[in-house]
């Protein structure tokens, strides 16, 4: 059976676990407290960074890098668009979500004031969480924006892209960061990804110390 070392919050970590589950590849998940660099574990990956997974033989590092694997390996049901415009899109997205949304909000919020909490690292910078919730309402405003045009975000079917904000956004849901009503849009995008099957696991993840809120397992919100 295939392995997953990761951290139950990490969106990176939670990116993969949607498209394995997605494409019912059944995984063994092994949480890797990776910021304690366990020799093991950085002979798996010199980065000591999670998601690391061990599928089909081979050791894999890189969220983006493991997904696209992935979906060329198992590529039913598909979570890339066949034509390259369109390929593009969700590449590009997946990069906004995971560079810029991550730098500006998830690393301003949720690791203010979980990781270094979890890592030890002492109290959260107000001014961080200041910037992260002020940002958080321009990339869910761009979110609105391109569900105003499209069904799903990168366009007419549910993608890698969808993963990526959905990951990100299911881990600041966790520690109620979310503003859902900002956008009727983006509630229901986020309702419609939220109930499906892949999304189980994630939804069943505790943190020790932060409880997940009253409303973060309920599908209609
Ligand atoms: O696999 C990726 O795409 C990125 C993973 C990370 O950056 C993991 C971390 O080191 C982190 O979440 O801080």
């Amino acid at each position: 059976m295939a392995k997953l070392y990761h951290v139950p919050l990490s969106p990176f970590c939670r990116k993969v676990r949607l498209s394995l589950a997605e494409k019912k590849i059944e995984v063994e998940l092994v949480e890797e407290r990776y910021w304690e660099k366990d020799p093991e574990f950085l002979r798996r990956n010199p980065a000591a960074k999670v998601p690391i997974l061990r599928i089909d033989g081979k050791t894999m590092a890189e969220s983006a890098a493991i997904c696209e694997w992935i979906e060329e390996k198992y590529p039913e049901p598909s979570l890339m668009p066949r034509s390259a415009d369109a390929r593009y899109e969700v590449r590009r997205l997946v990069g906004w979500f995971d560079d810029k949304f991550h730098n500006e909000v998830t690393s301003k919020l949720l690791y203010e004031r979980v990781n270094k909490k979890v890592m030890k690292l002492g109290f959260p910078d107000s001014g961080n969480v200041k910037s992260g919730a002020k940002a958080i309402k321009y990339h869910l405003d761009y979110l609105a924006w391109l569900l105003d045009h499209r069904r799903w975000l990168a366009g007419d079917t549910m993608t890698l892209a969808d993963f990526a904000a959905a990951a990100h956004l299911s881990s600041l849901d966790y520690i109620s960061d979310v503003d859902w009503n900002r956008s009727e849009v983006v509630k229901d995008w986020y309702a419609k990804i939220k109930s499906r099957p892949a999304f189980r696991s994630i939804l069943a993840d505790q943190v020790p110390g932060f409880p997940p809120p009253a409303h973060y397992a309920d599908l209609d919100f």
